[in-house]
């Protein structure tokens, strides 16, 4: 079998194409992959990393407002689709598949009108403009969140949920603890925002930074690689807490995460994709900058069934944040039930889900 995958930007799009390639790498053994991505968006830096091969083309995202640089992007996205048929035409790939960002925009659309099978993955409840504009090109549209339906023809759209809730199972918290510094035995809260880090959590985590000495948890904290010179700056300032690790970014998340008695993150649906595979309780601090604010749409799915506590950004404070910690974390009986209900929510199997959306597309291809 032969694949080409684009996906990226950020991490929530390129994860699930990850998650995907090993997946298929388990089952076929001689699958031959190919990552279409840009040389400017987090892909360049994690795929090589996993050596796939990766080809770039240059392209930027529509503005949704009128604007100049939409003409240019334009020409971007016609440049885009001819770099990405000589990239297909010289692979020959028996399916692409398009796991969101800007990026799928010409790839998968080169594709379909090169003829080869194509499939898009959409994380999130709300689809992204390039989704939008890719359902109508594509053979299958696989989703994550049944509110997704409705934005997409019924006839190609199946939901598979997110691969990255098979991947981050079966991993080993004790390990992953280790390899961050942390103690095996005293119980653990990561703190994120999304695969890039978010400004508005550092400045509240930080500002309550000295306030965490002395819990009865430890605290994995992590700024997001842009963001970690400065924080670590003000840390050193106002002094870091014993039971407080500071790091840039984790590349080990699935073990990271199964070490974990609590998550403190934005709302991007791949995040919540593990934490509900993994059955990890959560505070969720939705980012408002998103199409649609669908990443309030991703977290109230979780909190409305008290698998997450919510806490918007407008309200988001050092207090209310080490606020909702503690009364999650000194209370077990909370935590326990917010951990059940976080597991019914997950879709452990999605991997084996989408590979079959593929393995059947493929077939009804060669018929
Ligand atoms: C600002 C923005 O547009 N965000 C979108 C982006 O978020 P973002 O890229 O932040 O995506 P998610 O939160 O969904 O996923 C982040 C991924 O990065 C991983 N991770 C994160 C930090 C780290 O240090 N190490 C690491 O491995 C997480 O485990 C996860 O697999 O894609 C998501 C999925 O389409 C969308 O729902 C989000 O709205």
């Amino acid at each position: 079998m032969k694949i080409a995958v684009s996906g990226g930007g950020t991490g929530g799009h390129i994860y699930p194409a990850l998650a995907l390639i090993r997946e298929i790498q388990k089952l076929d053994k001689e699958a031959e992959f190919l990552y279409i991505g840009t040389q400017n968006g987090l892909e360049s830096k994690l795929v090589p990393r996993e050596n796939i091969p990766f080809k770039s083309i240059y392209i930027t995202g529509f503005k949704r407002k009128l604007s100049f640089d939409n003409i240019k992007t334009i020409f971007r996205f016609l440049k885009g689709v001819k770099d990405s048929k000589k990239y297909l035409k010289e692979f020959k790939p028996d399916v692409v598949i398009g796991t969101g960002g800007y990026v799928c925009g010409p790839v998968v659309y080169a594709a379909a009108k090169l003829g080869i099978p194509t499939i898009i993955h959409e994380q999130n409840s709300v689809p992204g403009l390039t989704n939008k504009f890719l359902s109508r090109y594509v053979n299958k549209i696989a989703i994550c969140f049944d509110e997704a339906k409705q934005f997409f023809p019924a006839n190609k759209t199946v939901f598979t949920g997110n691969p990255r809730a098979s991947e981050v199972l079966g991993k080993d918290g004790i390990k992953g603890r280790l390899s961050a510094g942390l103690s095996t035995t005293k119980p653990a809260v990561l703190i994120f925002g999304g695969s890039r880090g978010a400004r508005p959590i550092n400045e509240a985590v930080v500002k309550g930074f000295t306030e965490f000495s002395g819990k009865p948890y430890q605290v994995l904290y992590v700024t997001g690689d842009a963001h970690f010179e400065d924080v670590k700056k003000e840390a050193e300032l106002v002094g870091n807490p014993d039971n407080v690790v500071i790091k840039p970014f984790i590349h080990n998340m699935p073990e990271i995460l199964a070490g974990m008695d609590l998550v403190v993150s934005r709302a991007g649906a791949t995040t919540l994709a593990e934490l509900t595979s993994l059955g990890i309780p959560s505070i969720l601090i939705p980012s408002p900058y998103v199409t649609n604010n669908h990443q309030e749409k991703n977290a109230r799915s979780l909190s409305d069934h008290g698998a997450a506590e919510l806490l918007l950004e407008k309200d988001l404070t050092s207090n209310t944040l080490i606020g909702h910690i503690d009364r999650i974390m000194l209370n077990k009986q909370t935590n326990e039930e917010m951990k059940l209900q976080s597991k019914k929510m997950g879709v452990p199997d999605s991997a084996s889900r989408l590979y079959k959306v593929i393995e059947q597309l493929i077939k009804e291809n060669q018929k």
